[in-house]
């Protein structure tokens, strides 16, 4: 039988990649439940966004987070070079065990890809990353990348268990987080 564990997790970058979102000011909530193995992990993720401007705003997320997906975009170098300025600051101020995935996305533009996917690949292998392309338009590789994700977090201590019947992924943490509603 199945047991739920929450998870919270966070995608920054600007991520085109939507599920049913809600939107908190500069991030939108939304959920996802993967099924791994014989459990279902429920992921509660912000989607933050990637501008500059908000830059300030996305510890705020990440805290206590248990992974965190960077989105480029295949079609835009810069949006590559957007990400690395992401996982530098993830490295040097994100939780220390923080599950790191990179998302290429629009995968579906391929013809006019300015990033190369073997480039992503370095890249993600020498930060130990997860690394998939992605389409948000065409739902490509989102279930794929959320169950690597899935299957990277390890498990908890059965006797940490959070307060609303799952059980909370990561280092218990002092500093109050975004709460889910
Ligand atoms: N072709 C294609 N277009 C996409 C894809 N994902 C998003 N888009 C388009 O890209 C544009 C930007 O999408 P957003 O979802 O606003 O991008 P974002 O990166 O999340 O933006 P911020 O959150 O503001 O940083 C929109 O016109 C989307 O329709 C995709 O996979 N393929």
């Amino acid at each position: 039988m199945a047991d739920s564990r929450t998870k919270k997790g966070s995608l920054a970058g600007g991520s085109g990649i939507h599920m049913r979102a809600v939107e908190t000011g500069r991030a939108s909530f939304m959920t996802k439940t993967v099924p791994c193995g014989n459990e279902l992990h429920k992921f509660l993720i912000w989607d933050t966004a990637g501008q500059e401007r908000f830059h300030s705003l996305a510890p705020m997320y990440y805290r206590g987070s248990a992974a965190a997906v960077i989105v480029y975009d295949i079609t835009k170098q810069d949006s590559f070079y957007t990400l690395k300025k992401w996982v530098k600051e993830l490295k040097e101020h994100g939780p220390e065990n923080i599950v790191m995935a990179i998302a290429g996305n629009k995968c579906d533009l391929s013809d006019i890809r300015e990033v190369p996917l073997k480039d992503a690949k370095e890249y993600a292998e020498s930060i130990g990353a997860i690394v998939v392309e992605t389409s948000a338009k065409n739902a490509i590789n989102i279930e794929e990348l959320f169950q690597g994700i899935s299957r990277q977090i390890p498990p908890l201590d059965p006797h940490e268990n959070g307060n609303n019947g799952g059980i909370k992924i990561g280092k218990p943490s002092t500093q109050a987080g975004p709460r889910c509603c």
